[in-house]
């Protein structure tokens, strides 16, 4: 089976940027899968207001307890994983795995979870799912919580992109480390032909997991059960700019 991870054993040279990027493309998969299981659901706003007598939203209640859980079973361990609510998350109760270290320290600690949340509920939900209140809040909320680790997890894997590009160049990225030039390090680290790539497989995975499949070969043409294209526009407007959001910032100390 496919390792769907991006944490590589850069200390036996085994992994590579190509092996990073099949990572990358795998986790395609999780987050196309996620969003349909999401859809299935109205909006649902009332998971989302400040009225329900928790701190916060019931969302927010609910990603919050589910983090403490997970982090007690050791899932914040793994340097891949970001929680969303870091504050205050309790010890691991179980003895936890080794994981390589791979990443230089300065930039591990890098948390884009915040803008994700913003992206993710502010704008993008209300474009994939109907308007709408169903009452399933526990169930919708939980399926909330697996997007947004899914594309958490998907672009803190730039913390790994970087660090193998790094590697891979030094002498090309230190300079513009040195004298901290965003733009120039930005410039460097873009594949345009590869986002483009990127942008067209997402849709057709959208077009190819959400159709209706049914025994008599009749294909129900043209409706899936999210907008291909919006698919498409999450990883052009959201993940991959984040993405390299977190490539930048991370080279930008990988020097210190
Ligand atoms: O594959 C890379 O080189 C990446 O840095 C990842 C990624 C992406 O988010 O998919 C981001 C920037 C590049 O322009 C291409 C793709």
């Amino acid at each position: 089976m496919a390792d769907v991870n991006c944490n590589p054993d850069l200390a036996s040279n085994k992994l590579s940027l190509d092996e990073i990027r099949d990572s990358l493309i795998r986790q395609e998969d999780t987050i196309v899968f996620c969003l349909i299981e999401r859809a299935k659901f109205p909006l649902n706003p009332k998971l989302y207001h400040r009225n329900h007598g928790f701190t916060g939203s019931l969302v927010e209640f609910i990603v919050r307890e589910t983090e403490a859980i997970q982090a007690k079973a050791g899932r914040y361990e793994n340097p891949e994983e970001n929680a969303f609510f870091p504050e205050h998350l309790p010890r691991p109760l179980v003895h936890p795995r080794k994981y390589p270290k791979v990443l230089h320290p300065s930039g591990a600690s890098i948390n884009m979870n915040k803008p994700i949340w913003d992206f993710y509920f502010n704008k993008f939900l209300p474009l994939l799912v109907a308007d709408g209140d169903d009452g399933n809040y526990a169930a919708t909320a939980a399926s909330d919580l697996a997007c947004l680790q899914a594309l958490s997890r998907r672009i803190h894997c730039g913390k790994y992109v970087a660090e193998v590009k790094f590697r891979d160049a030094p002498h090309e990225y230190e300079p513009p480390i040195r004298s901290q030039e965003r733009d120039s390090l930005m410039k460097l680290l873009t594949f345009e032909a590869v986002e483009e790539m990127v942008k067209k497989r997402v849709e057709k995975k959208a077009r190819v997991f959400g159709q209706e499949v049914t025994l008599n070969n009749t294909v129900d043409g043209g409706k899936y059960k999210i907008d291909p294209l919006l698919a498409a526009r999450l990883y052009d407007e959201w993940v991959m700019p984040l993405t390299k959001e977190v490539e930048v910032e991370y080279l930008l100390r990988r020097l210190e």
